[in-house]
């Protein structure tokens, strides 16, 4: 069987209601899927929410599906969640369809006149993500049983219906009325739809399970189908956890545009240029959480200040921002910077574009500009590309290591750009995708540094991620500033990952995946053999 011809299995979580817990098993599920090896992605078709995130390529979905998305440890993008509702006033949304505000509508509108645009744009999304992964875990919207929408549905058991998905329903206990609930969803659904519930859970349990016994057989004997799992209500790996340790809560949100305090004297001064069209404000997130750097940006020449470190970002016109760096006397800065100060400077993707000689882009792909000088601090010259690479990729780095030592690295790319060196130098990065991972021919080299690492590029998004790279990097600059290196510190990655896991333990604990397993049309070849973990 060819892999484009396989379909990934489907399973979908739906509930008796909004606010069930819904979003977070799906999270735990996903993650449980992953952690058995496989390549798993989420899926809501429609999702109402306010708070989204933004996707590596700068599009909003909804944040649940962002979440799930980094629990599975792939990058989100918006065919996980294809139309967004932001709820504006009352009856009107901003309909946002894969990523981009598309129109605003009231209720009846978007009900009469554009569900059925949606429909399609749902299929296909879908269609994308059974092509490349092995599962995907859709997650349902409110009530199944909401008689009044059923005829346009896009979001529940229509949807189950074209992804063929066996569907679990959860039910909420804390708020009571579990029963009711659980029964009273079935009653209302079509015999064809009835059928797809192939199990319950109970969630946000608090108590003695054996008390609930009776009810649960009750309940199997009443529906002829199995109460899967009894979740126990854990506030330490509920949302409030994944919150405080996210990405995109509000507070992370809102910080990604400013600058953490006043700087101490033991503090690094890291500043990140403000590209007009700066794209991946996510790549320093964990510099604004770490206690010995003040973050901050310059926009202009005069927020110049006393810089330790500089950091050009990516961008979505790395021509157009080169040209601003040029006229605002920032490029002359950076130059003096590094060469006269011995200054450190870092550069990701159109960062580390424009720290090369030249850029060129005589076809006209990335703006009306054939050709510019770069920074001229890098020995790389950058041609632009009609095909744009978006890849996930881990690899090593000896760039600040210990001698004779690598450390594990792992990030993004998303760039038409393609550089090369115009010199014979060790590249800072070796690195390889998930698919050539194991084959020792699949190696690439990645970005360039000279000077110790003083001044370093990558096209790696996600590279200041990586704890050891960037605790090591940060120490270098420490190091030639007389301050003692940290030892330890922040493992913003590391953080995540560990609440994930165990959210996925507690849920693996009370579920039962085997019958969860036996549901879901598993028996195709996987698309990739990964180990565990
Ligand atoms: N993410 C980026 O910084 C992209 C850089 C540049 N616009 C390119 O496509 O090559």
């Amino acid at each position: 069987m060819t892999k484009a011809s396989l379909q990934a299995a489907t399973l979908m979580v739906q509930g008796t209601a909004s606010d069930v817990g819904k979003s977070i098993l799906t999270a735990a599920i996903c993650r449980i899927l992953v952690q058995d090896g496989w390549q798993t992605a989420p899926f809501k078709s429609q999702n109402m929410s306010l708070n989204s995130y933004v996707t590596f390529d700068g599009k909003e979905i909804g944040r649940a599906q962002g979440v799930q998305a980094d629990a599975c440890g792939i990058l989100a993008t918006t065919d996980m969640n294809p139309i967004l509702l932001k709820p504006k006033q009352d009856m009107v949304a901003q309909v946002v369809v894969h990523g981009v505000p598309y129109s605003d509508l009231d209720a009846r509108t978007y009900r009469e006149s554009y569900l059925p645009q949606a429909e399609v744009i749902v299929k296909d999304a879908l269609g994308r993500l059974r092509s490349e992964y092995d599962i995907v875990v859709l997650e349902g919207a409110g009530s199944p049983a909401e008689v009044n929408l059923k005829d346009r549905d896009i979001v529940n058991m229509r949807l189950a219906g074209w992804a063929d998905a066996p569907v679990l329903l959860v039910a909420d206990i804390d708020r009571g009325g579990v029963f009711a609930a659980i029964v009273g969803t079935l009653e209302i659904l079509s015999q064809e739809e009835r059928d797809r519930v192939k199990g319950f859970i109970i969630n946000k349990f608090r108590g003695d399970v054996s008390l609930l016994k009776p009810g649960l057989d009750w309940l199997e004997e009443r529906t002829g189908k199995p109460v899967l799992g009894v979740i126990p209500y854990l506030p330490q790996l509920g949302i409030e956890d994944e919150d405080s340790a996210s990405l995109d809560s509000k507070r992370v949100q809102n910080k990604r545009h400013e600058a953490t305090n006043s700087k101490s004297a033991d503090q690094l001064d890291v500043a990140v240029i403000r590209l007009p069209r700066l794209s991946n404000f996510t790549d320093f997130d964990p510099l604004q959480e770490e206690k010995d750097v003040h973050f901050r940006y310059i926009t202009h020449l005069a927020d110049w200040g006393e810089p330790d470190v500089v950091l050009l970002p990516g961008s979505k016109n790395t021509m157009d921002d080169l040209r601003h760096l040029n006229e605002s006397g920032l490029t002359e800065r950076i130059q003096a910077f590094v060469k006269l100060e011995k200054g450190w400077v870092a550069g990701i993707c159109a960062g580390y574009q424009m720290l090369g000689s030249k850029l060129l882009d005589p076809n006209g792909y990335e703006s009306d500009h054939p050709e510019l000088e770069g920074l001229g601090l890098l020995p790389t010259e950058t041609m632009f590309t009609p095909e744009k690479r978006t890849v996930q990729v881990q690899g090593k780095s000896a760039l600040f290591a210990p001698n004779g030592t690598e450390l594990a690295i792992d990030g993004y790319e998303i760039h038409m750009g393609r550089t090369r060196y115009l010199q014979d130098i060790a590249a800072p990065f070796q690195i390889r995708t998930a698919a050539e991972n194991g084959d020792s021919s699949g190696w690439h080299a990645d970005g360039a540094a000279v000077e110790k690492g003083r001044v370093w590029g990558t096209y790696l998004h996600g590279i200041l991620h990586n704890d050891d790279f960037r605790r090591a990097w940060l120490n270098g600059i420490r190091e030639q500033k007389g301050l003692s290196p940290i030892v330890g510190g922040l493992r913003f990655k590391e953080r995540r990952e560990a609440a994930f896991d165990r959210l996925a333990d507690h849920v693996r604990s009370h579920l039962d995946m085997q019958r969860v397993y036996e549901m879901m049309d598993t028996a195709k070849p996987r698309k990739t053999e990964v180990g565990k973990g």
